[in-house]
């Protein structure tokens, strides 16, 4: 057989060029022969780096471009993380392939204080994440939440110029960049809930491209599947778009997935926290009663005043 050819179409950023380098080296190692290119390209979300994400619509915009490329057939696969995948795909896209996850944790950064609690009155923190502010904010009211946007790179960067007294970023980004020396200190899955999907990288192709579908089976992690897709069922059956915080986090013991969730009002004055466990087969449903339960006891009442209905 010839060799084949397959396409990634990237983000430029460091950190999306290392999971499609990831990828790559995935495919490469399981596929003898296979060539595998990275188209990398900026997106708009790159581009608009001053404004809130959730005033600019959200994350739809870093992934848009990608997608054009593999309907028109210029690129084949894009990688993702997962927590930025939207939703809904394009009609002749899906999310193929969840790839074994890594760190699900957030991390604390700073140069001067080894974790929150040990923050001074009125420190400054940073994150554009309504979801680690919301649980920031329930923990400690005092803090002072600054925006922070722009790379993994750039935030770092900006908390060593001393803008900020400390910063929270995802412990998987850290790692990934061989930047991990910088975690201060690992925030656990119960201080700060993940977003859904964190940690986890997938991988979206054209759903009819057999080949490129037999060629990414290996890369498949059915744990982190189950444990993705239940996260992300709670997060659609609540609508979430990422101008309300929202925290899943899955974990599976044998055949038991446990899931937990929370909503929360922006300014943290209300969190709604609840957790389920069943079948992991049935992942999906569970992601759904969630949902359904917190909506029940007053998720559906701060949606409602964020999204103005
Ligand atoms: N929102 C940007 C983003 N998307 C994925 C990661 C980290 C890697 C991951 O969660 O898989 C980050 C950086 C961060 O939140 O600090």
């Amino acid at each position: 057989m010839a060799n084949q050819q397959l396409r990634i179409a990237t983000r430029k950023s460091p950190l999306a060029m290392w999971q499609a380098y990831f990828v790559k080296a995935e495919l490469e190692a399981a596929h003898p022969g296979l060539e595998v290119i990275l188209l990398p390209m900026s997106t708009k979300g790159d581009i608009i780096l001053d404004t809130p994400l959730a005033k600019v619509g959200g994350k739809g915009l870093f992934v848009k471009e990608l997608e054009v490329c593999m309907l028109e057939n210029t690129a084949d696969i894009a990688v993702h993380s997962m927590k930025d995948v939207p939703v809904d795909f394009p009609e002749g896209l899906g999310l193929e392939i969840i790839c074994e996850r890594e760190d699900p944790r957030d991390a604390f950064v700073s140069n001067t204080y080894k974790n929150i609690d040990e923050l001074p009155e009125g420190s400054v923190v940073g994150t554009s994440s309504l979801r680690r502010q919301c649980q920031l904010r329930a923990r400690r009211p005092d803090l002072v939440i600054k925006d922070l946007r722009g790379n993994v790179g750039t935030r770092l960067g900006k908390l060593d110029n001393g803008d900020y007294d400390a910063i929270i970023l995802a412990a998987a980004g850290l790692k990934r960049l061989e930047l991990e020396e910088r975690i201060t200190s690992f925030m656990s899955t119960e201080d700060s809930l993940p977003a859904n999907g964190q940690g986890a990288v997938g991988i979206e192709c054209r759903v009819d491209d057999e080949r490129v579908k037999a060629l990414l089976a290996p890369l498949e992690h059915k744990e982190t599947r189950y444990r993705v897709l239940a996260e992300r069922a709670m997060n659609t059956r609540l609508e979430g778009g990422c101008q309300v915080p929202i925290g899943a986090y899955a974990e599976i013991d044998g055949d038991t997935l446990h899931l937990r969730g929370l909503v929360g009002s922006t300014c943290g004055t209300e969190i709604i926290e609840g957790e389920i466990s069943g079948p992991k087969a049935d992942y999906e449903a569970l992601g759904i009663q969630l949902a359904d339960e917190l909506l029940g006891r007053g998720a559906k009442r701060i949606l409602d005043e964020v999204y103005g209905q």
